[in-house]
């Protein structure tokens, strides 16, 4: 019973192909889409990301530049940097790697981004797009859960989808993108009574919670589709999603290992959103 286990590798590599061929056509025309990622203070899991987003661009054949700010920087200065990236014309895509330091507003920094460059798609008027169904910047990690869905053959239109997790990043855009395909959407979160029976009716199960291995083999349909956001790390150095992915594997239909298959694919819509938005910039 592996069959069933979602190949990330294969997925992000089909995906960033066509996104590879749709730049290089762009590039002989002589426009090369770019992308700015701001980083603030020294978290050690943010660095990886970052060189992770950079890697990726290269790959594909965008253009991008790390701006690695102090954790001393000031909300000004941060803001200044920002909207010398609105003004600068060869950048189409900013991303400012959260979470910020303390002393610094993370609304005011997303809301001085302009709504054309906000490949996060956490700009409240994309937010507010997405809500009411006008074209948006989506954001990456619900956009790219999606994708999988969709990958995997299944029709969302009509299943019984539950979320766990409520998160402005998370929980919520994808509930609002499952409900936007028509799925029969249940948000839980902590509060939730009854979590493993509600859990239990769901065709396609999305976690987002934060919890090591929360989800076992109780809150699963057999042969439901189960996506697993979470990435946590262990006390023994190795990650592990917030599915107990040993005791769900046999009872699940198409299941993400963690890691390998959401992570992959948030930086895969990243790219997706950088050429979307230098498009829309294009005219
Ligand atoms: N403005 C902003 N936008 C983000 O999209 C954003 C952010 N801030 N802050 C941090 C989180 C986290 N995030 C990840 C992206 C890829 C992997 C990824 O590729 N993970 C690999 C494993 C990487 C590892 O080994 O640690 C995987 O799941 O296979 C993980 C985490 C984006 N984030
Ligand atoms: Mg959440």
């Amino acid at each position: 019973m592996t069959q069933h286990i979602i190949d990330g590798k294969q997925l992000v590599s089909d995906i960033r192909g066509k996104l590879k061929e749709e730049i290089d056509a762009l590039a002989a025309e002589g426009f090369r889409p770019g992308l700015a990622v701001v980083l603030v203070g020294e978290d050690p899991a943010s660095a990886v990301y970052v060189r992770n987003k950079a890697k990726a661009c290269e790959q594909v054949g965008i253009y991008s530049e790390v701006h690695r700010l102090p954790a001393e920087t000031t909300q000004a200065e941060l803001l200044d940097l920002v909207d010398k990236l609105n003004r600068n014309t060869s950048i189409h895509g900013i991303l400012v790697q959260l979470p910020l330091p303390k002393h610094i507003s993370e609304d005011a920094v997303i809301d001085a981004i302009a709504v054309e460059k906000d490949v996060d798609g956490f700009h409240p008027i994309n937010v507010g797009n997405l809500s009411i169904g006008k074209p948006s910047l989506l954001p990456c990690t619900p956009a790219g859960v999606i994708e999988i869905i969709k990958r995997t053959g299944t029709d969302i239109a009509g299943k019984r989808a539950v979320v766990i997790g409520r998160s402005n990043i998370v929980g919520k855009p994808v509930a609002m993108l499952l409900l936007r395909e028509n799925a029969t959407v249940t948000v839980c979160h902590s509060r939730t009574a009854n979590m493993k029976e509600l859990c239990r009716e769901a065709d396609i199960l999305v976690v987002a919670i934060g919890k090591a291995k929360f989800v076992t083999k109780e809150f699963v349909k057999p042969g439901a589709i189960v996506i697993d956001v979470g990435i946590n790390r262990l006390d023994d150095g190795k990650l592990a999603g917030d599915v107990d992915f040993a005791d769900v594997v046999d009872i699940a239909g198409p299941i993400t290992p963690v890691p390998g298959v959401v992570g992959p694919m948030t930086i895969t819509m990243l790219l997706q959103n950088t050429l979307q938005a230098a498009k829309t910039l294009r005219g």
